[in-house]
């Protein structure tokens, strides 16, 4: 098996799929999505000057010199509540009671909120303070103008971006549709969860493993299913699931064991490889092809080694399904401990990033290690990145780390 390196698999993977047609969908149904077409303001926020306070709407220059001991007084000549408009002008000695949002009558350029202000029984109010021009108003389009860009194509919609498509007056949004994935966890020592284990058979647990991990980067779940490692049980599997989704996930059996079948099965079926093997670690074993219109992900059984591989290769696929590829933020840190490599190979090493106050680099603390453990995900902050061409790394030497949270998505090219 001659391995690609961890930047071309990347690359070839992507091949395996296009982005799926948008389609608009309601605003909710559109929550992790990603915007399908850049967004442009159809509209002005706020749509024209109006009350930021409960109060009075005034000419500001007629509180000059207002105080508690010496008001102004004004006559109030309309109310208007927010949703309303000023039926007038407010003229030299006038004021317009107003609601948070209330339109302003034009004339009147400030407000004097309520606590600062007394209503008096015959229709006048008194004003204790001074407000200068501007005060407690929100100016049309202060904060949006019309026709102003709002959102680039790839925009992950998360609440605050449909606050604001809301705002917009938008029903819908174009998104990309959610992926359809089936996962199927192979291998003959395999006891379901809920069924008690012999000390040498293995719970199932790559299914939710993997099944969740592709909810995380967008996609929608239909099928996980179970096959033991004969040809005949992985071959009605395979065709069976595929018609139905855009990716299909495999786990275990991707090796070279007696009873590694998933990839030969799978080339017998007429499945294109763009990828069969990774100078990675853990999940070197990992395949990407295309079996009819489906793509299939062929991770490691090693739990460690499934979800590297799934971050690796099957994440940026679901995404690119969506239209976006993602940029991790990178950090330069310091390895807290050694560490020793197949220099030929990149290992992804699960860590958590210690501040110290130093002002030097951050720690990375590496968590313990191997392909078939499970734990070192758990609240791991990101991969330490130790590259190919090196096979020795002394405590303290600078590595990068990429890190899992707030990436960005870009848009990608069709
Ligand atoms: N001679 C060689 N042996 C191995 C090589 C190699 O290059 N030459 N590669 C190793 C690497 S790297 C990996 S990773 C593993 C993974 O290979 P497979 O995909 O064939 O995995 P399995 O053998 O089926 O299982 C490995 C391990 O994981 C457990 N497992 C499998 N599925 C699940 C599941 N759904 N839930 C929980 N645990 C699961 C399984 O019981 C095994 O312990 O191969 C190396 N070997
Ligand atoms: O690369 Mo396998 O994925 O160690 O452990």
């Amino acid at each position: 098996m001659s391995l690609t390196s961890l930047s071309s698999a990347r690359l070839a993977a992507l091949d395996a799929v296009r982005a799926l047609a948008p389609v608009p969908v309601e605003l909710l149904r559109a929550h992790g999505r990603f915007l399908a077409a850049p967004v442009s303001a159809a509209r002005s926020l706020p749509g024209c000057d109006n009350s930021a306070m409960d109060g009075w709407a005034v000419r500001s220059e007629e509180t000059q010199g207002a105080t508690r001991d010496r008001p102004v007084r004004l006559r109030v000549v309309e109310t208007v509540y927010a949703g309303a408009l000023p039926s007038r002008s407010l003229q030299p000695g006038e004021a317009a009671r107003v609601f948070t949002g209330a339109p302003l009558p034009p004339g009147a350029d400030a407000v004097v909120r309520q606590e600062a202000a007394r209503a008096e029984a015959d229709g006048h109010v008194l004003l204790f303070i001074h407000v200068p021009a501007g005060h407690d108003i929100r100016r049309a389009g202060e904060e949006v103008r019309e026709g102003t860009f709002l959102f680039p194509a790839g925009q992950r919609v998360d609440s605050a971006v449909l606050g604001v498509l809301a705002s917009q007056g938008a029903l819908t949004a174009l998104v990309r549709p959610a992926p359809r994935v089936a996962v199927l966890a192979t291998g003959d020592e395999l006891v379901s969860a809920g069924t008690p284990a012999l000390p040498h058979q293995v719970h199932e647990s790559n299914l939710v493993l993997v099944a969740a991990l592709a909810q995380e980067a967008g996609a929608t779940v239909a099928f996980l299913e179970r096959a033991r490692d004969e040809d005949s049980e992985l071959r009605a599997a395979f065709s069976r699931l595929a018609p139905h989704v855009e990716v299909l996930f495999t786990t275990g059996g991707a090796s070279v064991g007696d009873k590694d079948r998933v990839k030969r099965v799978l080339s017998e079926l007429g499945a294109r490889f763009f990828v069969d093997g990774v100078a990675l670690k853990p999940g070197k074993p990992v395949a990407v092809a295309r079996l009819g219109d489906t793509a299939v992900v062929v991770l490691p059984g090693n739990p460690g080694a499934a979800t590297v591989a799934f971050d690796q290769l099957g994440r940026p696929l679901l995404l690119g399904l969506q239209g976006v590829r993602e940029e991790r933020r990178r950090v330069r840190a310091r390895l807290s401990e050694e560490r020793h490599k197949q220099a030929g190979l990149t290992y992804l090493i699960t860590t958590t990033l210690e501040h110290r106050d130093d002002g030097g680099l951050p720690w990375a603390r590496l968590r313990p290690q191997g392909a078939g453990q499970i734990l070192q995900n758990v609240g791991a902050e990101g991969h330490a990145v130790l590259p190919p061409g090196r096979a020795d790394f002394a405590a303290g030497d600078e590595v990068e780390v990429e890190l899992f949270d707030r990436p960005r998505y870009v848009a990608v090219e069709e």
